[in-house]
Parts: C-alpha cells; sequence; structure tokens
C-alpha cells in the first residue's frame, strides 16, 4: 500500500539526513522501525505523513504517486500518533476529542457520533467519554490520540515511541490494543525503542543507521547477530536474555513470551514427572 523509492531528505542542504530509503509495506503488515536517536526513524515518517517533502526520491501510495497529496489527504489513509499525545489533544472531553477528523471530514453529527463511539470502545476508552483529556494518564492519552486516528478508518496507523512514559502495564495493554487492531486488518508501522514491544507484536523490522536503512527483515532474524545489534546501538528483548540464560536448564532462546512460559512450564512438568518416578 506503500513504496519509498530512493528517498532522500536534508533539513539542511549540507546535511543529507536520510540517504537512499527504499522500501515497500504491504497491507496488513506489522512493522517497526528502530534504530540508535537521530537515525532518522521520525523524519521518516514525517515524509510519508507530507510533513515534509523528500529532496529526492518518490513516495508511492496505493501505487499512485503521492507527491502533490497534502498532510490532511494523507491522514485519511494513514492516522499518525505522536510520541507526545498532548501535542495532539487539544479538545475539553475525550468524545469531542476523538470526533475532531470525522467532523472536519464534514460527516453528519450521526456518523461522526457511530465513528467516535466505535473507536473509544476499540481503545478501552467508552467509559471516559466526558473526561477532560489533560486529567488522563498518559497510557490513556496515548489510546485517546490511537482512537482520534482510528475515526478516520485509516488503512494504516504509524505510531511513532508510543510506550515512552508509560508504565508496565500500559506498556502491556497498548502491545494487546495494537495486536488486536493488526489481527482486525490494520496496516501498523511503530517506531520504537521498546525491544519487547518489538518482540511481542511486530513481524518486520527495519533498522535505521545514520540515515540508512540497514536491516529490513523478519524481526526474529533481527536477534540472530548480537554482535551486529550492539552496533546499531540496538539491545535484545528482556524475553529472549531471560531464555538464554535458562538455556543450560533446557529452554530454547526464543522472544516470544508464550513460547518460553510453555518451555518452562513443560520442564516443570518434566521434573515432577521425574521426581514422582524416582519416588515410587
Ligand atoms: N526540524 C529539524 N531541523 C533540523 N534538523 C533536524 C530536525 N529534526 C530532526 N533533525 C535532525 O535530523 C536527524 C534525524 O532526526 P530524527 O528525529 O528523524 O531521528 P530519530 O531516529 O527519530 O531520533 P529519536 O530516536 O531521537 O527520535 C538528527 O540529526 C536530528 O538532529
Amino acid at each position: 500500500m506503500l513504496e519509498l523509492r530512493n528517498i532522500q531528505f536534508a533539513y539542511h542542504p549540507s546535511t543529507p539526513v536520510l540517504r537512499n530509503i527504499s522500501l515497500t509495506v504491504t497491507q496488513g503488515e506489522f512493522l517497526a522501525v528502530i534504530g540508535r536517536n537521530g537515525s532518522g526513524k521520525t523524519t521518516l515518517t514525517r515524509l510519508i505523513m507530507a510533513l515534509k517533502k523528500p529532496t529526492g526520491g518518490e513516495i508511492l501510495l496505493h501505487g499512485r504517486p503521492a507527491g502533490h497529496l497534502t498532510p490532511a489527504d494523507m491522514a485519511r489513509h494513514i492516522g499518525y500518533v505522536f510520541q507526545n499525545p498532548d501535542r495532539q489533544i487539544f479538545r475539553d472531553t475525550v468524545a469531542l476529542e476523538a470526533s475532531y477528523g470525522p467532523e472536519q471530514l464534514g460527516y453528519s453529527p450521526q456518523q461522526t457520533e457511530a465513528l467516535t463511539r466505535e473507536a473509544l470502545a476499540a481503545v478501552g476508552l467508552s467509559s471516559l467519554t466526558g473526561a477532560y483529556p489533560p486529567s488522563l494518564s498518559r497510557g490513556q492519552k496515548q489510546r485517546l490520540a490511537i482512537a482520534s486516528a482510528l475515526t478516520m478508518k485509516p488503512a494504516m496507523l504509524i505510531l511513532d515511541e508510543p510506550t515512552s512514559g508509560q508504565d508496565a502495564r500500559e506498556r502491556e495493554r497498548l502491545a494487546v490494543l495494537l495486536t488486536t487492531l493488526h489481527q482486525a486488518g490494520l496496516t501498523i508501522l511503530l517506531i520504537t525503542h521498546d525491544m519487547d514491544l518489538l518482540a511481542a507484536c511486530a513481524q518486520r523490522a527495519i533498522v535505521m543507521s545514520q540515515g540508512e536503512k540497514v536491516f529490513d527483515g523478519p524481526a526474529a532474524s533481527l536477534f540472530q547477530d548480537m554482535d551486529q545489534l550492539k552496533k546499531w546501538g540496538l539491545t535484545e528483548p528482556a524475553v529472549l536474555s531471560i531464555s538464554r540464560q535458562l538455556v543450560p536448564r533446557g529452554v530454547t532462546p526464543t522472544f516470544s513470551l508464550e513460547e518460553l512460559t510453555n518451555s518452562l512450564i513443560n520442564r516443570l512438568g518434566r521434573n515432577r514427572h521425574a521426581e514422582s518416578s524416582t519416588t515410587y
């Protein structure tokens, strides 16, 4: 649905920020863009959202050149959730905030209300429709920003560092929400430093380093080369670290919490069986 061809970009002509980035996002994918601070991840998404124009190369949306599209045009296809939800929340109640997009598109009050209700239910905020947005927790604000994007019925959602500033419970809730939205057919592109979130949700990983794309492949294969991972300034997910430490106890390295849990339950079961065999 989205294609970047040899994208170049510089804020100042003498300092290139993105060099020759090519990538294709297929409908229904869940991908994560990762890399050190300043590697160009946010800039890349600004270009996708038409908030900046590339200095070279071309962006295609649904197979058609998108160079003439404005940020408002792109927002109908791709929802963008900022790293800091306070930057995009400005209305007095949760329901009013989420209804901004459909109102701007000229939907009737009934359609706007239905889209808002559906989006707030999807993110688990139905009970807070009358709440004052600044009084929400960081995680709730993040989910409100996601709901606002969902009311536009986008084909794709881009989230910039969605777990930053959130506690473990909110991060876990967000991972479940994103997985559910993906299973419902939404294409998701995540910019993140949170390797646990990547491991929990993303199928494909793209690594940026100094403005270049240096890795593009299945998330699982990213963690096979630890030396390379360190060179890119990345760490492995906590589940993988824990499972590696349990290898002497018969656990296979994995970054899937479910696989690790199953493996431990199996080990426990086998140990119990061995113990009971010894007793009798
Ligand atoms: N508005 C701007 N004007 C000038 N330079 C900028 C601007 N925004 C970003 N940069 C520079 O562009 C480069 C890429 O920044 P960008 O924010 O895209 O990186 P990032 O990978 O998203 O970093 P982070 O993980 O810290 O958010 C950095 O060197 C940054 O200083």
